[in-house]
């Protein structure tokens, strides 16, 4: 399996003059609270713990940032989104925050939308590959938790999630538990933060 370049907890932030440099490039994990972020990030970067999971979503609260071992190239785990219980102030706060980081972070280059298996292409992961688009991101999906479905239940979801999303996005089956997919997401990460589109993805606008 290819290794991925050491990563190691950089700084966590909850307004933007926390970010580090905005320097080289970074890939960044979104999705739905609870889909599997913060597990797909430490089994993609070979680390058990390098990123706090949970079984209570909303889990993370704050853009956590994880640099590789060059320094030039950089992962952020972002909270997510739509969960319902999290009071409207911090909700409001999160929506600025991510707005505000994918407006301005002039070195992300790439998203990894992770999404459950059993509940793939919510209104958010839509509305998240739309906004990637116009601000010509690369996306690739990972469609995580694949060991709670039966291989072929899985890989129909993974067709349809293709034919909805066309060229504008790459697609994969993954599991963090069981470790599927975990060396073509290191190799769609990598590919990413190499300033190259991954595999499906739109060239970008300009
Ligand atoms: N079966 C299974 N469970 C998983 C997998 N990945 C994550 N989980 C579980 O899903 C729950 C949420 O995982 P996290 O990685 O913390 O999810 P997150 O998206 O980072 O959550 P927030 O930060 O709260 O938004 C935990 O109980 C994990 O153990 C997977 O591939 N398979
Ligand atoms: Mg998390």
């Amino acid at each position: 399996m290819a290794r991925f370049p050491a990563p190691t907890f950089l700084t966590s932030a909850w307004q933007p003059r926390q970010f580090p440099p905005d320097e080289g490039t970074e890939v960044a994990f979104a999705g739905r609270s609870n889909a599997g972020k913060s597990s797909a990030l430490n089994v993609i970067a070979g680390r058990r713990d390098l990123a706090r999971t949970s079984k209570t979503p909303g889990r993370t609260q704050l853009i956590n940032f994880f640099g590789l071992e060059d320094g030039r190239r950089r992962l952020a785990d972002l909270p997510g989104y739509g969960y319902a219980k999290v009071p409207e102030q911090m909700r409001r706060h999160w929506q600025e925050l991510l707005t505000r980081y994918v407006e301005a972070r002039s070195s992300l280059v790439g998203l990894v939308i992770v999404m459950d298996v059993r509940r793939p292409m919510t209104d958010f992961d839509c509305r998240m590959i739309e906004w990637a688009r116009a601000h010509s991101l690369s996306v690739h999906l990972l469609i995580t938790k694949a060991d709670k479905l039966s291989r072929g239940a899985g890989l129909s979801v993974l067709k349809d999630v293709r034919a909805q999303v066309g060229e504008t996005a790459s697609a994969q089956l993954f599991s963090a538990v069981n470790r599927i997919g975990v060396d073509e997401a290191r190799h769609a990460v990598l590919a990413m933060l190499a300033g190259k589109r991954g595999g499906g993805s739109a060239e970008p606008s300009e």
